[in-house]
């Protein structure tokens, strides 16, 4: 059984991507992304399950921070789930003056509670189910939570299925130590994080590597590298698989144009969608092309 860390405490919707991810594995709830990631780099767990993007929101800036620090870690699986929330409090009449949630929770949510809780403060809490644990505590007046967070938490549900957008989603990832990567499946997603030279034109020319070999972008963030102000990493992930010619053809173009590069895995889609692949751009296309030249260099071709 594989010990796997998440972003917790109990009940967050982490630990139900966890519970897809990693079924019948050993889940070990932690206090946030960075301390997921570090028990894996610690060896004190095999794998962390992180959130990475929510439709709504965005990405989660703590993960791409993680990803792209200390030592490599690479994703091996993804699951995505929709996303609406419970908004739990104390029992008892006591007026709510605050209500917590992870930012990306509130930023879901923020017409519902202009509506039905125009007089509560909101208040960032690290995740949805620690804003569970403030209330228990008395910290806070109620938590906006997973719908699962009631089964942990002695708490009284104040509405349900409460959502701005309400087909929401939100990603998350199952990362580890790099090893074997998962088998390509025809539907995959490659994730890579870049740090390009500093000059005129650098970000075009990594995205036109993709673009040359067909290569459909799925998402490009970008974040300060917090060395030198102005300076960025950008996080690349793309239809495909770095087992495919295509991909692989990509992969080094983007390592001679970066002044580092780091591969952040490899893995199946949770959608299912099949890679996009024009005329010219399929991988026998690749290792037709590349067979010739190489039979050319030899002599044998012309
Ligand atoms: O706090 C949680 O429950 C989380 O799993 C984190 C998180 C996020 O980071 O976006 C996950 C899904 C929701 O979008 C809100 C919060």
């Amino acid at each position: 059984m594989s010990r796997i860390a998440y972003f917790g405490p109990q009940g967050t919707f982490t630990e139900q991507a966890a519970r897809v991810l990693a079924a019948g594995d050993e889940l070990i709830p932690v206090e946030t992304v960075r301390s997921a990631m570090a028990a894996v780099r610690k060896g004190e767990a095999d794998a962390a399950c992180v959130p990475i993007e929510n439709s709504v929101e965005g990405v989660v800036p703590a993960t791409l921070d993680g990803l792209s620090e200390s030592t490599p870690l690479v994703a091996v699986a993804e699951a995505i789930l929709p996303i609406h929330f419970s908004v739990l409090k104390r029992r008892g009449d006591a007026p709510i003056r605050t209500v917590a949630s992870h930012p990306h929770a509130l930023a879901q949510v923020r017409e519902w509670l202009e509506v039905n809780l125009p007089d509560a403060h909101p208040v960032a809490s690290s995740s949805t189910s620690a804003a569970a644990v403030g209330v228990l505590d008395g910290e806070f007046d109620a938590a906006v939570c997973a719908p699962v967070a009631v089964e942990h938490y002695d708490l009284e549900v104040l509405a349900t299925e409460v959502a701005d957008v309400t087909d929401a989603a939100t990603r998350f990832l199952l990362v580890r130590a790099p090893g074997a990567l998962p088998e390509p499946t025809g539907a995959d997603r490659t994730s890579v994080v870049a740090a390009a030279v500093n000059r005129t034109g650098t970000l075009a020319e990594l995205l036109t590597a993709l673009a040359d070999r067909g290569i459909n972008l799925t998402r490009l963030d970008a974040r300060p590298t917090r060395n030198n102000f102005g300076e960025y990493r950008f996080f690349i992930d793309f239809e495909g698989h770095v087992a495919e010619p295509r991909i692989l053809d990509a992969l080094t173009a983007l390592r001679r144009h970066c002044r580092n590069l780091r591969f952040l895995g490899s893995h199946p889609r949770a959608d299912g969608t099949r890679s996009t692949i024009e005329p010219g751009f399929g991988n026998d296309d690749f290792a037709d092309a590349a067979g010739w030249a190489a039979a050319v260099r030899k002599g044998e071709l012309a």
